[in-house]
């Protein structure tokens, strides 16, 4: 900014104040980013939702208007309950049981991301919530694995896919999923995870699930200090050995101030990965609101933190649209989101080459490139 000081009249004196550079949405788009957070039934398109149900006759959706469902699925999502949340799931995996709408639902989801400037993403599903009309889950697996490949294909190259499967907390069976993952490990699935309601069902509940993992030398990320406490995220961590955290917003409550806990300073210092997902960690409560998110303390703190979407038909959001809301929320600037996103590309459950690739070559010179 150029301020002229007129005080003199004799001569003008100019002085130069830098101005930090504007962050448009587009230049936002136009970043590549890293998403590590984010859920197959959680992010179909409504028009999609609305033709799978006419098609397979799924009964009981609110409505068929696309621009009206999408506001239902927020509504129903920001209702301050990961259980209520939840709750939405129904319509999504209800139309989700046979394989051409799995390959339909995920070759879409990797265009949306594509488009949204999303380079590298790790979606993740429950192939036991795809059987309710006899598909086996290497079916599942298989019919979304082609809608991934054909989503990149389509995408020309510009993203690429990497699959996380989850276990749901409440059932009984992690183990089998545990098996796919090692068993598609070659077709592109990279870890495993568990989701669904997390009071009640820690890891501790089938703790070989994930020592099986571990001898098998399989990824594994956790859901943890979302719903419940920072006990949780020493579960995940200590217990079964998690090595990221699903959200992991509540392990703020280990940190008083400057004063980093010991469970807190552990996850930090062995560079733990934190996949925090703003919207939707305000839409189940997991914070009070935007304003109190830790994000940014825990950043400043040396956090290895990530920003992500969880469910972008649920919580109507983007990956762009989250990157918004945080430097709207919490002023970040360029080399925050740099930050972020050379953190997600860290964390990444692919080799290290592939993620120093995806770092030297694509995100530094992009993030240099926007923040002259
Ligand atoms: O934020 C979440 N916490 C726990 N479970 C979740 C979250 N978002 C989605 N899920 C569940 C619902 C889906 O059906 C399942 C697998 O994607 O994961
Ligand atoms: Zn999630």
């Amino acid at each position: 900014m150029i301020n002229a000081d007129r005080n003199d009249t004799a001569c003008h004196r100019y002085t130069v104040t830098p101005m930090p550079t504007p962050l448009t949405q587009e230049d936002l788009r136009r970043a590549p980013k890293v998403l590590l957070h984010d859920h197959l039934d959680g992010g179909l398109r409504p028009q999609t939702v609305i033709e799978l149900a006419e098609a397979c006759g799924h009964q009981g959706l609110p409505t068929t208007d696309p621009v009206a469902l999408g506001a239902w699925f927020r509504d129903n999502a920001n209702s301050g309950s990961l259980v209520r949340y939840l709750e939405g799931f129904a319509h999504t995996c209800g139309v989700m049981q046979d394989e051409s709408s799995l390959v339909r639902v995920a070759s879409e989801a990797v265009q949306d991301l594509a488009a949204d400037g999303v380079v590298y993403a790790e979606i993740r599903y429950a192939p036991e919530l795809f059987t309710d009309k006899g598909l086996s889950m290497e079916q599942a697996v298989e019919a979304v694995q082609e809608g991934f490949r054909q989503g990149e294909a389509a995408s020309g190259g510009r993203i690429r896919v990497g699959t996380l499967l989850c276990a749901m907390r409440q059932n009984d069976g992690w183990q089998r999923i545990a098996d796919l993952v090692v068993r598609y490990r070659d077709a592109g699935v990279v870890g495993f995870d568990i989701a669904g309601p997390e009071a009640g069902f820690p890891p501790s509940k089938e703790l070989s699930a994930f020592e099986y993992l571990r001898q098998q030398n399989a990824h594994f990320t956790i859901h943890a200090a979302e719903a419940s406490g920072a006990e949780s995220a020493w579960e995940a961590v200590q217990l079964a050995g998690a090595e990221r955290l699903g959200h992991g917003v509540r392990l703020a409550e280990d940190i008083q101030g400057d004063e980093v806990g010991l469970l807190a300073a552990y996850v930090r210092d062995r560079r733990i990965a934190l996949e925090m997902c703003p919207t939707s960690n305000v839409h189940t409560g997991a914070v009070a609101s935007l304003a109190e998110h830790p994000i940014k303390r825990m950043a400043d703190l040396g956090f290895r933190v990530t920003v992500n979407t969880d469910n972008r038909l649920m919580s109507d959001v983007s990956m762009t649209g989250e990157f918004a809301t945080v430097v709207e929320q919490f002023g970040f600037g360029w080399e925050d989101l740099r930050k972020f996103t050379v953190n997600a590309a860290k964390a990444a459950f692919i080799s290290h080459d592939e993620r120093r690739a995806l770092i030297q070559d694509v995100i530094e010179p992009a993030y240099a490139a926007l923040a002259k």
